[in-house]
């Protein structure tokens, strides 16, 4: 039962719990669990219940006002205020629609109800100690204005916990965009499977803790779903990841060519040791001969091959012809000085050229900064592009942060122009291959922000490449074992700690 394709086939039910359903998606879930029996009634119930028990294991017993909206998300705030004021807590109901207009479970949910029904109100905020959010979810169609804005205002003004359904209102769940105002919570309680926009920033920065609950759809409608987004787990790469063999070979565990620059020496050596520890059987540096004796001193198990001043294009080519690298990293401290960019761009090329797997990094995109077209039309499927949201923008100039598209869709079309893998870094890092399929990545702290872990990064995925993993997949999971490595280490971490940390993750892992 396929959901996500990867180059290599399918991955089965066994990673579904991670698959990420746009809000559309969702609705298509729904209506296929009510064909397959399973009352639309029920599923309001189940929601609405969900939530309530979340609320009640959270929070103490206090007096609520639920915010109950014109479609469905409203119906689950009536099971909600039904089940809290059944459990004695004291609930105020605001109602903003039309009773009439509201979907056959929605209407039977409401008249359930046993309590009043308010306008609403600011002023109903006054007596309220938690506020439940229930005006819109899936069905968000427009930028939220007028008196839901302002209601929506005084919601965070009054400093109130707020729990949120399914998504806070003005959320865009496929997005993680704004649309107008949007109500931030403390919790929010989705359904089913999450949203990209409860993992992609600004979205998961409204959402609070994020809980998921199986309302009663079963997991077999997935399957025609198309779905193409997951959020990052080992569940997704495990069975691929390059477990050592006891008998093992160096030979076998592949071959990575790090190309260094004349200058920034430590970025490519952090690539290296990164490679080196993820397990390649060997690494080696190509670097210019007039920097060799710093590469040399400071690598002992790599080997550092010098390329002659004179002849130094000539001397990489050569380099490439040896079929035993099966990676090349070129980016790290490549350098754009000078004659730098054009080396730079005629080793990325000589490299695209002989079909080897590649990562592209740092200069070696930005060498491409003035005529992007030049790079796409050399690149193949194993060629691994990681650039942050700058380097991105000079590659992909209308794609940037300021283009208003959201990060999933930017990597997503990136990946479809250039015909690469495009890994675009930050919190919210997201992975999109040609294919359209896309994984975000949520385990990245904050102290991932430092020099250097991009150089190392590069080296986890040539690592990972280098033993075997498909590109989209090694991808996956350098990303993901950079995460965790800094959230094991925590403060005070710098680019080296990762490399030197990451054994005992990989330890866990195995
Ligand atoms: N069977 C189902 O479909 C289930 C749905 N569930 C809930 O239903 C929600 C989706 O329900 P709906 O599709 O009815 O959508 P919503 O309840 O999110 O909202 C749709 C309504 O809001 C209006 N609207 C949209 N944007 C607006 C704006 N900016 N300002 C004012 N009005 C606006 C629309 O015209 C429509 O009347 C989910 O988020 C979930 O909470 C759950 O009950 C589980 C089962
Ligand atoms: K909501």
């Amino acid at each position: 039962m396929g959901l996500v394709t990867n180059s290599k086939g399918l991955i089965d039910m066994r990673c579904d719990q991670h698959v990420l359903l746009t809000p559309k998606q969702m609705a298509l879930a729904d209506q296929e669990a009510v064909y397959l029996g399973v009352p639309a009634f029920d599923l309001m119930a189940a929601a609405g219940q969900a939530v309530a028990e979340a609320i009640m294991a959270k929070w103490t017993k206090r007096p609520v006002l639920v915010m109950a909206g014109p479609g469905n998300n409203g119906g689950d705030g009536f099971v909600i205020a039904e089940q809290l004021r059944q459990h004695n807590w004291p609930v105020t109901l605001a109602f903003m629609g039309h009773l009439d207009n509201m979907s056959a479970e929605a209407q039977a949910h409401a008249k359930a109800w046993k309590g009043e029904w308010h306008p609403l109100s600011q002023t109903l905020l006054n007596d309220a100690k938690l506020v439940v959010d229930a005006l819109f979810g899936a069905g968000l169609s427009r930028p939220i204005e007028g008196q839901v804005q302002h209601m929506l205002e005084a919601v965070a003004q009054s400093g109130l916990p707020v729990c949120a359904v399914d998504v806070p209102s003005g959320l865009d769940g496929a997005t993680g965009q704004a649309l107008g105002v949007v109500a931030k919570a403390d919790l929010t309680v989705t359904f089913f499977r999450k949203k990209p926009g409860h993992l992609l920033f600004p979205g998961r920065t409204f959402c609070g803790d994020l809980l998921v609950r199986g309302i009663g759809i079963p997991a077999k409608v997935l399957t025609d779903l198309r779905i193409q987004t997951a959020e990052n787990h080992p569940d997704l790469w495990l069975s691929d990841y390059p477990l050592m063999k006891q008998d093992g070979h160096k030979f076998h565990r592949g071959h990575v060519l790090i190309y260094g620059g004349q200058w920034m020496t430590g970025a490519s050596r952090l690539s290296a040791r990164a490679a080196q520890r993820i397990g390649a059987g060997l690494v080696s540096l190509a670097v210019p001969e007039s920097s060799w004796p710093i590469y040399a001193a400071a690598m002992l198990s790599v080997m550092v091959k010098p390329l002659a001043a004179h002849q130094s294009e000539h001397a990489f080519q050569q380099m490439l012809n040896d079929s035993r690298f099966n990676v090349v990293v070129i980016g790290p401290g490549a350098g754009l000085e000078g004659n730098d960019k054009h080396r730079v761009k005629h080793a990325v090329l000589e490299t695209l050229k002989c079909g080897r797997a590649c990562v592209l990094d740092a200069d070696a995109l930005t060498a491409f900064s003035e005529r992007p077209k030049a790079l796409f039309e050399a690149i193949h499927d194993a060629c691994i592009l990681t650039p942050h949201e700058g380097e991105f923008a000079r590659l992909f100039p209308h794609l940037s942060e300021q283009s208003g598209k959201d990060k999933l869709s930017r990597a997503k079309q990136a990946a479809r122009e250039s015909g690469a893998i495009v890994l675009l870094k930050g919190a919210d890092t997201v992975i999109a291959s040609p294919d359209g399929h896309a994984i975000i990545n949520t385990n990245a702290p904050a102290e991932l922000a430092t020099g250097g872990a991009g150089d190392v990064l590069a080296g986890f995925i040539a690592g990972l490449v280098a033993q075997g993993m498909t590109p989209f997949y090694a991808t996956a999971a350098a990303v993901w074992l950079h995460g965790e490595v800094a959230n094991e280490f925590g403060v005070g971490l710098i680019a080296e700690d990762l490399t030197d940390a990451l054994p005992n993750v990989l330890q866990q892992l195995k």
